[in-house]
């Protein structure tokens, strides 16, 4: 008896063996917990710093094992904001946190559901927003930040994904076209968690396949693997089912499937999974082709194949799923002796390219306006990603700019507030100019403080002049080079001195020119200098005074008809009275000039 209890107890501690232990991690629970708010400070109408807040920001390359690396206790806090004091009125921001979290990954509460689904690089989700600092508005005492338990749930994004029973051959074919290696054996269930692969094409293309654990009859009610691993195949764009030829059978105790069965037993679990998943193109493999009597098997069921409707009377009761799926190409291969692997690839290929030329020429035939709608139905109401906002927040302070900043006091008064609609149609806006992350931070700060948005700025001098003075502005890129480079480049090599070779002798041409440069004529004989009056023949030293008269009568002119051009404005009124004096200046200028003439002429 206690030999038995003994053994059972050692049975029941005994730990979980490695291999057995799955290291990928696709949810994860975490606690996000926002800073707390700093005290204002009464006296002198201080206001406390606002907590910092938690992001969740996408990121390639990292796993959720990365995550709970960095948080082992699943926990996140935010710093708490500096409190008011005499040296600092205005209490310093608490430090944000910003938690990297891979590419794909959808942030759901329980309460709530999904919030956000972060599925491209860079985007980011406010989880926890910091408590806003005590000013007048909160009696100056600072308010704790946001606690929020949350799931990250991964949902890998792959271009294809591989979808069969145990033993089909899916990780033999994903490692005869990819440059992935997978475990392969002989036993159901090898591949226990999913795998991101890349086909490569030679035009270096590549497509990302996703290699899934095998999927069985009954998976719907959690048989096998149930259905843990389907969402994988959710963000694919081509499903690959694949079937051995001869069927599969898990064990003894289960019923044998042939190759046309199981294909239905795979579209009844994938249906009951969700039926959205049958609208995807969708090829199908047949493996193990070189095995003896493969063609024969084959030849049973491939009219079938192609068209799944006809076959459904050799289908069992229990199989004969209510929505089928289309399939678009249906390629015998045998993946472990490499044999009809480059069809697949092209085939793969092919589908690919062709549904997304179908989905462009659909979205070209809607207009831009309705192409703008489109995109934001399929986001649906509930991403925040890129927006720091969650839902119960914008409720709950519908009139303030912000959840993160303190009310009240004299440095937050509230101001207008952007309406919803508004505030989606700039995002997309946003999307649609490829604004920097930084032009979409401060576009998105005017959004939240209900502020104009801002005007772009009038280029720089550089920006407008660069293009006339190419060589006056330097590159700002410019690489410097070291000072043997330059040498090398022959910057410093002086030109060879070569005497000036006119028949005149070169003792006049120095004259000639010190003449030409200061106006003074030098005589050689005896080396003195004299300055000359040139004559009005001699060029360009001469000085033909105009004739200011006729000069005085144009500037006249110039000013009637411009103060003509401004009366039909309706504008002469304002210049009038400026315009009539000048003229009149100009008139007795004028006088005085034809007086002095005419004593000149008598004289
Ligand atoms: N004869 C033959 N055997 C094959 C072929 N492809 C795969 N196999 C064998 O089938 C067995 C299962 O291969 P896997 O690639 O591990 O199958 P899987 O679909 O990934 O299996 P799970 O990971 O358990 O879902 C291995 O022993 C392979 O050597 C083929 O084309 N011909
Ligand atoms: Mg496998």
């Amino acid at each position: 008896m206690v030999f038995i209890q003994h053994y059972l107890l050692k049975s029941v501690n005994k730990p979980i063996r490695n291999y057995l232990k799955s290291r990928f991690l696709d949810t994860l629970r975490i606690t996000a917990k926002g800073g707390h708010g700093g005290n204002g400070l009464p006296k002198y109408g201080g206001v406390g710093g606002q907590g910092g807040a938690v992001y969740f920001v996408a990121k390639e390359g990292k796993s959720l094992r990365d995550v709970v690396k960095k948080y082992p206790n699943k926990r996140v806090v935010a710093g708490n904001g500096e409190e008011s004091s005499k040296a600092r009125i205005l209490g310093r921001r608490g430090t944000d946190q910003k938690v990297e979290v891979p590419v794909g990954i959808r942030v759901l509460e329980q309460e709530t559901g999904l919030l956000c689904e972060l599925d491209e690089e860079g985007k980011t989700f406010l989880a926890s927003g910091g408590g806003s600092g005590g000013c007048s508005g909160n009696s100056f005492l600072g308010k704790p930040g946001q606690l929020r338990t949350l799931t990250l749930d991964l949902k890998l994004i792959a271009d294809v994904g591989l979808v069969g029973f145990p033993n089909a051959g899916k990780s033999t074919l994903v490692k005869a076209i990819s440059n992935a290696s997978p475990k392969i054996a002989s036993y159901p269930f090898t591949t226990i968690r999913p795998q991101i692969a890349t086909i490569e094409y030679e035009d270096y293309r590549q497509i990302t396949i996703a290699d899934l654990p095998g999927l069985i009859e009954g998976a719907h009610a959690n048989f096998g693997m149930g259905h843990k691993f389907l969402k994988h195949v959710e963000r694919t764009r081509l499903l690959l089912i694949m079937v051995d030829v001869f069927g599969f059978q898990l064990s003894q105790q289960h019923q044998k499937r042939n190759c046309l069965e199981t294909v239905y037993a795979l579209n009844k679990e994938l249906e009951l999974y969700d039926k959205t998943l049958l609208d995807k193109p969708c090829a199908l493999i047949i493996n193990k082709m070189d095995k003896e009597g493969a063609v024969e098997e084959i030849c049973k069921y491939e009219q079938y194949f192609h068209s799944l409707e006809d076959g459904l009377k050799m289908c069992p009761e229990e199989l004969v799923p209510s929505k089928l799926l289309s399939i678009d190409a249906v390629i015998p291969i045998s993946a472990k002796s490499m044999k009809e692997i480059e069809k697949v690839k092209q085939e793969v290929r092919t589908i690919l390219d062709l549904k997304a030329e179908e989905k462009l020429q659909e979205e070209s035939s809607l207009d831009r306006n309705e192409q703008l709608q489109l995109k934001l139905r399929e986001r649906g109401p509930k991403v925040y990603a890129g927006v720091h906002t969650p839902p119960a927040q914008q409720d709950s302070m519908a009139d303030w700019p912000s959840p993160r900043v303190a009310q009240g006091g004299l440095f937050h008064t509230p101001k207008a507030r952007y309406t919803k609609e508004t505030q989606d149609l700039i995002k997309v806006l946003m999307e649609e100019a490829k604004l920097t992350i930084l032009q979409r931070n401060k576009i998105n700060y005017h959004l939240r403080n209900g502020e104009p948005l801002p005007v772009p700025k009038e280029p720089k001098f550089e920006q407008e002049y660069s293009n006339f003075l190419p060589m006056a502005i330097p590159r700002k890129n410019i690489k410097k080079r070291s000072l043997n480079t330059i040498i090398e480049s022959g910057a410093f090599d002086v030109e060879k001195y070569v005497p000036h070779k006119s028949k005149e002798p070169i003792e006049k041409l120095k004259l000639k020119l010190q003449e030409q440069m200061s106006g003074i004529k030098i005589f050689p004989d005896d080396g003195r200098r004299r300055r000359v009056v040139r004559s009005k023949s001699e060029g360009c030293m001469d000085f033909v005074p105009p004739d200011r008269a006729s000069e005085l009568l144009e500037e006249i002119n110039e000013r009637v008809q411009w103060l003509e051009e401004m009366e039909a404005l309706g504008e002469g009124k304002k210049h009038r009275a400026t315009i009539q004096l000048q003229i009149a200046e100009k008139l007795n200028e004028l006088k005085r000039l034809d007086r002095a003439k005419s004593q000149e002429n008598e004289i």
